[in-house]
């Protein structure tokens, strides 16, 4: 591996996606959503008929799953294409957040999508977000960062975000979710979110994105990482 990887893993709402996608574009570097691969695959499941419980299948789905990453024009986010249609909105819900959360827990997928993350580090660099990136994917990374904030204030982020777009979002029951959610991927035997040993823990309850950034950025600076 030569090129250069930052990490940044931390449970759900604690703000990944939005510094992983603001970092990759100020440095110029790769992306990698690993959480959207669970999600994809979740979706996939629901669309083959495929139960949620069903490791060999899944494991099978996992491995010849056809998915294209197209970096949106102005470098704003990304469009995720499936079988040849674009899902990026329709895999965003808690409905298929929790189904990825599910099918995360399987060794067998998890092993499946393994190489296919290690695919996306290329030249110049790649920014990774998810729940093992610094553990499990990529242990060597020279900036981990694990992010959280409180689970009211991630399931406030996460009606903010959703209210408007999707029906029937209520800040109780998103919180009800977030929780479940952390609990599971926290508490499953193979690759569980914690911290790496190594890693920078950033609260963000109190902190606005760019303060994140900010924090973050300095790090990089600091180990010389940007080149
Ligand atoms: N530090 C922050 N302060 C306030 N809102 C934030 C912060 N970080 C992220 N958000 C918002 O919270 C929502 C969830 O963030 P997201 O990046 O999707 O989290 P994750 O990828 O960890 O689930 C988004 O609407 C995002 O704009
Ligand atoms: N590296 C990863 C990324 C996600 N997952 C699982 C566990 C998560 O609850 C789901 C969805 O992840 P995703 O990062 O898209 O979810 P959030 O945006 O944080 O709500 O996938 C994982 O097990 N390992």
């Amino acid at each position: 591996m030569s090129a250069v990887v930052i990490t940044i893993d931390g449970p759900s709402g604690s703000g990944k996606g939005t510094i992983a996608g603001l970092l990759a574009k100020q440095l110029g570097w790769n992306l990698l959503d690993s959480g959207a691969l669970y999600r994809l695959l979740a979706f996939a499941a629901r669309n083959h008929g495929i139960d949620l419980t069903n490791e060999e299948a899944l494991k099978a789905l996992a491995a010849h799953l056809d998915v294209q990453f197209i970096a949106a024009s102005g470098g704003e986010g990304q469009r995720i294409i499936l079988e040849g249609e674009e899902v990026t909105n329709d895999i965003r819900n808690e409905q298929v957040g929790a189904g990825a959360s599910q099918v995360a827990a399987l060794p067998a997928v998890r092993e499946a999508l393994l190489q296919r993350q290690r695919a996306f580090l290329e030249a110049p660099g790649l920014v990774a977000d998810g729940r093992d990136m610094g553990t499990v994917v990529f242990p060597s990374a020279p900036l981990k960062v694990y992010l959280t904030a409180s689970a009211e204030e991630r399931a406030r982020r996460r009606y903010l975000q959703l209210k408007g777009k999707v029906d029937g979002v209520s800040l109780p029951s998103l919180l009800d979710e977030i929780r479940e959610r952390d609990e599971r991927d926290m508490q499953r035997a193979v690759a569980p979110l914690k911290p790496a040993s190594d890693a920078i823990q950033l609260d963000s309850t109190e902190l606005s994105i760019e303060q994140v950034m900010e924090r973050i950025l300095s790090e990089v600076a600091s180990r010389d990482l940007a080149g």
